[in-house]
């Protein structure tokens, strides 16, 4: 029987769906030593965001299938180093949104009427009515950052109780915003004009103290924050600074850069102008049932050899399917990242055209990944094979497909088209061989090169000397460029220049490329 060891409290219900294919083993709290000791036993680990799955663990899980994370945010799994492992990860993207918007609702009323304080103040026999004024939330300006599945709810409720709704999110189209009655601005105007401003977007590089001592400065004295999503985003130490000066007049906070919070966080320190949870946003008898039953069930499937349906890094298909499609979906996952990246943030209109022998078989995987591609600068870790068709939906993306086996240029080929708030842009590839991707058609011009983790995109006048000059800018940078590849239709035309570079381009470089005589455009790109 494989064995299947459960690391932070989850709901019985969970537990009784395993323990039908499974011998199950609850030790929660474990000290990380001890998890690596005893985790080459265990096919399957279920957690919550309590257990740190660090690569070492999983360097010393010999058979461990898969990660169950009860939950939404897998930032606590070593999800590179699972994958490369080839152990699944899956999640719960949906079982906890409504507990979580709760939360930062009654987070948000909290604070406005000082509940926690006063309720402490009666407990020590005080009856203090006048310490206690509240401010109502009724036509106030709520702005919501992240405009997902939390943030939607919080949205479409705050609404409803008389809020006026600002809402930013690069990567949501303004007609699903107007479906929720939400007005989507900048973050600059957000921060200016709401009374709350409350966040549901990921924990990533970018978003790391996105709200910082020069967003306190811009918001309104009488403004207060809600982070129900994820620490870090907020600099705990500019928010102590920023509610001791008064420049916000509150905050409620759920979630820490460090879990548990430090003894000596100065968020401790700050009375009446703070409320904190810790970390209690999925913590519903509900939301625990539904998240148990959900990664339970996924658990159950894969260790009988089935498809997990939320899996993280593997589609949800099965594996003879999946291992003869998985050179393709690379590279449609490849190309959509890349065309989102040359599209802009916010896409309305996908058409994926499948050419050459990719147009005689099932399409749908292909789609998907390259939707999964396309959405994964905006969802990272959270867009995955099963939920991308729906993420795309939700956010207004038209998906065309087009199928055309008679181009024969490569054995199969892909072609993806966005329709951006940059542009419109056209991005084709194929693979070389039995796997290697290669990028062979930018906007129409003919290249062949495969994709780095860091390139560099020009579109410029072909004619002599300006190849020279971007070499001798990024040299300037101390950029070092690892492959360059020019295309062009006609000589003297219009040509695009593909650089990989070795490292990220530091800041600064586009705006002194984009200056150079003959340079139409230039994009930076990860992929
Ligand atoms: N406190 C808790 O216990 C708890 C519970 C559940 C989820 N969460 C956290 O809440 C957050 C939101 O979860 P969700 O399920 O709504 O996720 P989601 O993926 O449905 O939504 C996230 C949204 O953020 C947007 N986004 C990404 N980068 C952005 C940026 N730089 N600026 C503005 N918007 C950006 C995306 O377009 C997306 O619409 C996550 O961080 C999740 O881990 C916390
Ligand atoms: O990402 C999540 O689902 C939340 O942060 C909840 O975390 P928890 O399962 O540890 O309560």
């Amino acid at each position: 029987m494989p064995k299947v060891l459960v690391s932070d409290p989850i709901d019985k219900t969970g537990i009784d769906i395993i323990s039908q294919v499974a011998q199950v083993d609850v030790k929660t709290g474990l000290p990380a030593e001890e998890l690596v000791k005893i985790i080459p036993e265990y096919d399957a680990l279920m957690i919550r965001s309590g257990t740190k799955v660090t690569k070492e663990i999983i360097e010393a899980a010999t058979q461990l299938k898969i990660i169950g994370r009860a939950g939404v945010g897998v930032d606590n799994v070593d999800v590179t180093a699972a994958t490369r492992k080839g152990i699944v990860v899956v999640n719960s993207p949906e079982g906890n949104t409504i507990a979580a918007a709760e939360h930062a609702l009654a987070m948000m009323l909290s604070m406005s009427r000082h509940v926690a304080e006063a309720n402490q103040s009666v407990v020590s026999g005080k009856w203090d009515r006048k310490k206690f004024i509240g401010v109502e939330v009724y036509k106030k300006t709520l702005g919501v950052v992240g405009l997902g599945k939390i943030g939607s709810h919080v949205a479409k409720v705050a609404k409803a109780m008389g809020m006026k709704i600002l809402a930013y999110d690069p990567f949501i189209s303004k007609e699903r915003a107007d479906q929720l009655g939400c007005n989507l601005v900048d973050m600059d105007l957000l921060v200016q004009e709401s009374d709350y401003i409350t966040l549901h977007i990921p924990k990533t590089d970018e978003t790391y103290h996105s709200i910082n001592a020069e967003t306190f400065a811009k918001m309104k004295p009488t403004a207060r924050i809600i982070n129900c999503a994820r620490g870090g985003i907020i600099d705990e130490v500019a928010l102590a600074e920023a509610l001791k000066e008064g420049k916000i007049a509150g905050a409620a906070i759920d979630v820490y850069e460090n879990e548990p919070l430090e003894a000596e966080s100065p968020l401790r320190e700050l009375g009446q102008k703070i409320v904190m949870t810790p970390h209690l946003g999925a913590s519903t008898a509900e939301a625990q049932v539904n998240v148990a039953i959900d990664v339970a069930e996924q658990i159950r499937d894969v260790l009988l050899g089935l498809p997990a349906r939320s899996a993280v890094n593997i589609p949800g298909m099965y594996p003879d399917t999946l291992e003869k499609l998985k050179p393709y979906l690379l590279l449609a996952e490849t190309l959509g990242n890349l065309v989102s990246q040359l599209a802009g943030g916010r896409i309305d209109f996908l058409n994926v055209r499948l050419q050459g022998d990719l147009a005689t078989g099932d399409s749908k995987p292909v789609v998907v990944a390259a939707l999964k591609g396309l959405l994964s600068q905006a969802l990272r870790e959270r867009v995955n094979y099963v939920n991308a068709s729906i993420e795309a939906k939700e956010r207004g993306i038209r998906v065309v497909e087009t199928k055309d086996a008679s181009v024969r240029d490569y054995t199969g080929s892909l072609e993806l088209e966005a329709k951006g708030s940059l542009g419109d842009h056209i991005v084709r590839g194929a693979l070389l061989g039995e796997d290697e991707i290669r990028i062979t058609n930018i906007d129409g011009f003919p290249i062949n090169v495969p994709p780095s983790p860091y390139m560099l995109l020009t579109l410029h006048r072909d004619m002599p000397g300006i190849i020279g000059k971007i070499g001798s800018l990024l040299g300037s940078f101390n950029v070092n460029i690892a492959s360059m590849q020019v295309g062009r239709k006609i000589v003297r035309g219009d040509a695009v220049m593909v650089l990989s570079i070795d490292d990220l381009l530091p800041e600064g470089i586009l705006t002194e490329i984009l200056k150079e005589p003959g340079i139409r455009d230039a994009y930076t790109v990860a992929l």
